[in-house]
């Protein structure tokens, strides 16, 4: 682990002193900390005026109760959260997290991270993250709507298009925004298209939304293998999760040319050598809400391994698109002993620090979900771009604006490394250009 400057370790030693047991906030803020010795060195006005200290303290944090009733009529209560965490570049924005394992220190971990990497887009938007300790598998239709009703019955005072725009994250898809927009516009009166996004596409949502955060975390590596003079052209791919990230980074690989082998979800691994059917796992996982395991019933020829290890197979690119921490030290280590040239992030923060450390000291391409996986909330800024013009865009325009987004992201990650003498560490780069201006922005704000 990099050494703290030792002003920044004093603001590291008071953010575990006011937020204690909230490893995966200490995780986020520790990485990004660790990168801007050499910024506050060139900067001393972030110091002074306390930059750093405010960026790790989230300007409103919220949470309620959520009470609902299941099928049989038995009351469950949740609990909801949305962290308000800095709107200095915009309106809070960041997605809802609906996860048994929720609570407040993952939702401002993945707050924090939100501010540097909506900063990293160029488009006007501040960070927040919001979710409950729900659990939508397994519950009917209707059990998820009453859910989504009563979560919205206390989130609705907080947001609002200029405001604070929730989309999705684990948990939270097309069904739940709609559910929520239902009883937005119910409480409210109003039909406000730009207080969520994720939205369907018969009311106000973005072609592309659904493939961006996937589509655009296989751009980011495309460009990255580019600097190499490489490709993802007949690479084998491995990428985890089954959900909405892991479908469209899978079906953005093959367009590539690579060759995807398997994914996962919380139970098992599927393995198909011949190239995963991604048409089938949409079926799958998108219109019949069932397990991946189902896949090797209708491929003979894949493997399905019950609590099986994803990065234990040799791949050259692999692609995380689960959830946090999921790829640790010795799994990095594997990846890179079995030939893994290239790592990009679809999920926040899957990788903990010691297999960073093992990337970054192998030098091999990685790109840090910060940076890669920003096109789902990039694109969620062009739906509300579409929303604030009472416009639709056409696919192939959308997508390219994508596209084009994630160039300049890397883009600008490479240089800021290359300018702080660390070429081709997309980390460093990353933290850094997204804390800049988000800094420049609150250094002229004032003290607020
Ligand atoms: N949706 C978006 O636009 C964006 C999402 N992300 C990140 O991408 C990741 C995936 O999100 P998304 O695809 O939207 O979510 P989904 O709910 O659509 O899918 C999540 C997938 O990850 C698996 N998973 C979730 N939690 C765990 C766990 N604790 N252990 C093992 N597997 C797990 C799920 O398996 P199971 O069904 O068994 O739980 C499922 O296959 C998250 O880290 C999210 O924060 C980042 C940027 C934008
Ligand atoms: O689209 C959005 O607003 C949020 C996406 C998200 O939650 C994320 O980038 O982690």
């Amino acid at each position: 682990m990099a050494k703290l400057d030792e002003k920044l370790e004093g603001v590291y030693q008071e953010v575990l002193k006011r937020n204690p047991g909230e490893a995966e906030f200490h995780q986020a803020v520790l990485e990004v900390l660790e990168s801007l010795g050499p910024v506050v060195s060139k900067h001393p006005e972030y110091l002074e005026r306390k930059i750093i200290e405010r960026i790790c303290e989230p300007e409103r944090q919220i949470i309620f109760r959520v009470p609902w009733q299941d099928d049989k009529g038995k009351v469950h209560i949740n609990r909801g959260f949305r962290v308000e965490f800095n709107s200095a570049l915009g309106p809070y924005k960041g997605g809802l997290r609906f996860h048994p394992s929720v609570y407040l220190g993952i939702i401002k971990f993945l707050g924090f991270e939100q501010i540097f990497k909506n900063s990293l887009t160029g488009m006007p938007i501040g960070g927040g993250k919001g979710g409950s300790d729900f659990d939508p598998k397994g519950k009917s239709d209707d059990e998820v709507m009453r859910f989504c009703q009563s979560f919205m019955t206390e989130l609705y005072r907080h947001i609002g298009e200029h405001t604070d725009v929730p989309a999705g994250d684990i948990g939270v898809g097309g069904r739940e925004i709609g559910y929520m927009f239902g009883q937005y516009k119910r409480i409210t009166n109003r039909w406000e298209a730009g207080v969520l996004t994720g939205k369907g596409l018969k009311f106000g949502g973005s072609l592309v939304r659904t493939e961006a955060t996937g589509y655009g975390a296989a751009f980011f590596i495309n460009e990255a293998l580019k600097t190499r003079k490489d490709s993802f052209d007949g690479k084998t791919c491995l990428v985890s999760g089954s959900g909405n990230v892991a479908i469209y980074t899978i079906e953005k690989i093959h367009q590539l040319g690579g060759r995807c082998i398997a994914c996962s979800d919380s139970n098992g691994v599927i393995v198909d050598e011949k190239g995963l059917d991604v048409g089938l796992i949409k079926q799958l996982k998108e219109v019949e809400r069932r397990r991946i395991q189902d896949y090797a019933s209708f491929h003979k020829h894949a493997t399905y391994v019950p609590n099986g290890k994803i990065w234990e197979i040799p791949c050259q690119v692999a692609m995380p698109s689960a959830t946090q921490n999921e790829i640790n030290g010795k799994d990095a280590a594997t990846l890179v002993k079995n030939g893994c040239l290239a790592v990009g992030e679809g999920a926040n923060m899957p990788t903990t620090p010691e297999g960073v450390k093992v990337f970054l000291d192998a030098k091999i391409v990685y790109g840090p979900g910060k940076a890669a996986n920003a096109g789902g909330v990039a694109t969620s800024a062009l739906e509300m771009q579409q929303n604030a013009q009472r416009d639709s865009w056409k696919f192939d325009y959308t997508e390219k604006r994508l596209e084009d987004i994630m160039v300049n992201i890397h883009q600008l990650c490479h240089d800021i490394a290359e300018e702080y003498g660390a070429p081709g560490n997309y980390v460093l780069g990353a933290n850094i250009a997204g804390f800049t201006k988000v800094a420049d922005a609150m250094v002229a704000h004032g003290l607020v």
